[in-house]
């Protein structure tokens, strides 16, 4: 007994990672699946994918580890959010492939919701603008494309869920179809403010509120594991999204706390306390954890493409091997040439919300190369995290937003990338000594829940510091550079 398994089903690759008593990363394992991408802006993963790379890594780390089920006190869950499954009751199958946070493929309902007015009510009930970013849409697309799914539906056969919600009734063999309130809450469908799913949401996108799960708080009992995935049962006891899960291991627990994650997207969370603020600066307003059945709530800025610009130089351009390559071109970059690259991929989140533009570089001569290319990609991460801190400060005058920026995921890496954010917004960064905080957020959220962990403040005090990057960037500087970034979002827009 002792350990605690953290599952981590992100974007890209899902991970699992083997904590011990004192908290500490004993054995991981990680693998990647296919993304699919069936036509411009969808984007798919086959449930399947989740669930076996789920099974594979947790069965992988536990043999890294040397520790079978029986040394496992409690498993946490974290995930990449909104993403929507719809899956049969009866035989666990889904019907459809999982639909991708990132897929743009309900713009037009989500138009048409706007256009009838229904923004109003429903920002005022989830705490979130209309966009196809949410599952809502999604679980509507789904049964009105998947021939005969809405009566189905209405019939009581389907189950929706986020990925968690997904994981443990795979899990569980069935038995438990439950979220926690951080996943709930990206979903569109649940009124954050009374803690329940809203029916007049519900009824307006026809969604049987019987396929929705059990909402819990984030340190529960979500059922224990079938014995034969991992040889004996094992307790799930805690679960939040994992943006949501990295506030919790950033230990962002005061108001006016603030984390920024760097993975295929990046997501900043801004502790706002028990109180729901509601945003005049196009964020979201979001749960950030819910303990004892009392929410905490964040103000959140989502940027939905930002490692995901350096995978593009990879896989895309193919002018880098490797995602730490960026900084030696970074170094490199002729200083002279003002290269700005909008990484609007797939449309641009928070604080634009324009779900149909595309990515645009300005300012290309010919001699900007790989290495101006890559300075580029790595500003545009700065930049855009500068417009979230701006929406927040505007949102958050009066109560004070703690002016350090804790960051963590893949990208915080880079030292080039993490000292340009700092000279950028003006503010430190401070990059953890863990920086698997996501995961350590799952981890503790279920150790505590199990009792083997310390409480709330005791982890906080655990947190510590690696680098702190101070910011190095004359005024004048910082603001014509913001200014060009600005003007070349505009233009994109415009386009
Ligand atoms: N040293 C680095 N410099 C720049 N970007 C990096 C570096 N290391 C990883 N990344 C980027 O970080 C992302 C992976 O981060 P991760 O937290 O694993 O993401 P996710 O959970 O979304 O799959 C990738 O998009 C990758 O391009
Ligand atoms: O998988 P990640 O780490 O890119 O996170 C995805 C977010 O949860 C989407 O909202």
């Amino acid at each position: 007994m002792g350990y605690i398994l953290a599952i981590d089903q992100g974007t890209t690759s899902t991970r699992c990672m083997i904590f011990d008593s004192a908290m500490a990363i004993v054995a991981s394992d990680q693998q990647e699946f296919a993304q699919h991408f069936p036509q411009s802006g969808w984007v798919e993963h086959n449930p399947k994918d989740l669930w076996d790379t789920t099974l594979a890594t947790c069965r992988g780390a536990m043999k890294r580890a040397g520790v079978t089920a029986a040394d496992i006190t409690a498993i946490g869950i974290t995930n990449q959010r909104e993403t929507t499954v719809v899956w049969d009751k009866a035989t666990g199958e889904p019907i459809y492939n999982a639909i991708v946070w990132q897929d743009r493929r309900t713009a037009d309902l989500c138009r048409d919701l706007r256009d009838a007015g229904h923004e109003q009510m429903i920002t005022e009930r989830t705490g979130l603008r209309i966009d196809p970013y949410f599952s809502s849409t999604k679980l509507s697309w789904i049964l009105d494309h998947v021939d005969g799914a809405r009566a189905r539906a209405a019939n009581g056969e389907l189950l929706f869920g986020t990925v968690d919600s997904y994981l443990i009734w795979k899990l569980t063999g069935g038995a438990v179809h439950a979220t926690d309130a951080t996943n709930a809450a990206r979903t569109m469908l649940y009124d954050i403010r009374k803690g329940r799913w809203s029916k007049t949401i519900c009824d307006l996108l026809t969604i049987p509120m019987q396929m929705l799960p059990e909402v819990k708080d984030c340190a529960a009992d979500f059922g224990q594991t079938q014995a034969e995935h991992f040889g004996a049962p094992i307790p799930i006891c805690g679960v939040a999204g994992d943006q949501q899960a990295a506030t919790v291991g950033q230990a962002c627990f005061k108001p006016g706390m603030m984390k920024s994650t760097y993975g295929t997207g990046c997501f900043a969370l801004l502790n706002t306390g028990d109180t729901p603020v509601t945003s005049e600066n196009r964020l979201l307003t979001t749960i950030a954890y819910q303990l004892d059945g009392k929410p905490t709530f964040a103000l959140e800025g989502s940027i939905f493409v930002a490692g995901a610009v350096v995978q593009w130089l990879r896989d895309g351009l193919q002018v880098i091997g490797d995602a730490a390559e960026t900084q030696a071109l970074a170094l490199q970059a002729d200083p002279n040439q003002n290269v700005v690259l909008v990484p609007a991929f797939v449309g641009l989140g928070a604080p634009y919300w324009n779900a149909e533009c595309r990515g645009a570089a300005f300012g290309l001569t010919r001699s900007t190369g790989p290495a101006e290319l890559a300075k580029a990609a790595l500003e545009s991460v700065g930049y855009q995290t500068r417009d979230l801190l701006d929406a927040m400060s505007a949102d958050w005058q009066a109560s004070g937003v703690q002016p350090t920026l804790r960051v963590d995921g893949g990208m915080s890496e880079s030292n080039w990338a993490m000292q340009f954010l700092a000279d950028i917004i003006g503010a430190p960064v401070d990059r953890p000594e863990i920086r698997e905080t996501t995961a350590l957020g799952a981890a503790w959220l279920a150790g505590m829940h199990a009792g083997i962990y310390p409480d709330q403040a005791a982890f906080a005090a655990q947190w510590a510091c690696e680098t702190e990057f101070v910011p190095n960037m004359a005024d004048a500087a910082r603001q014509d550079k913001y200014a060009s970034w600005k003007k070349a979002v505009q233009a994109t827009m415009n386009f």
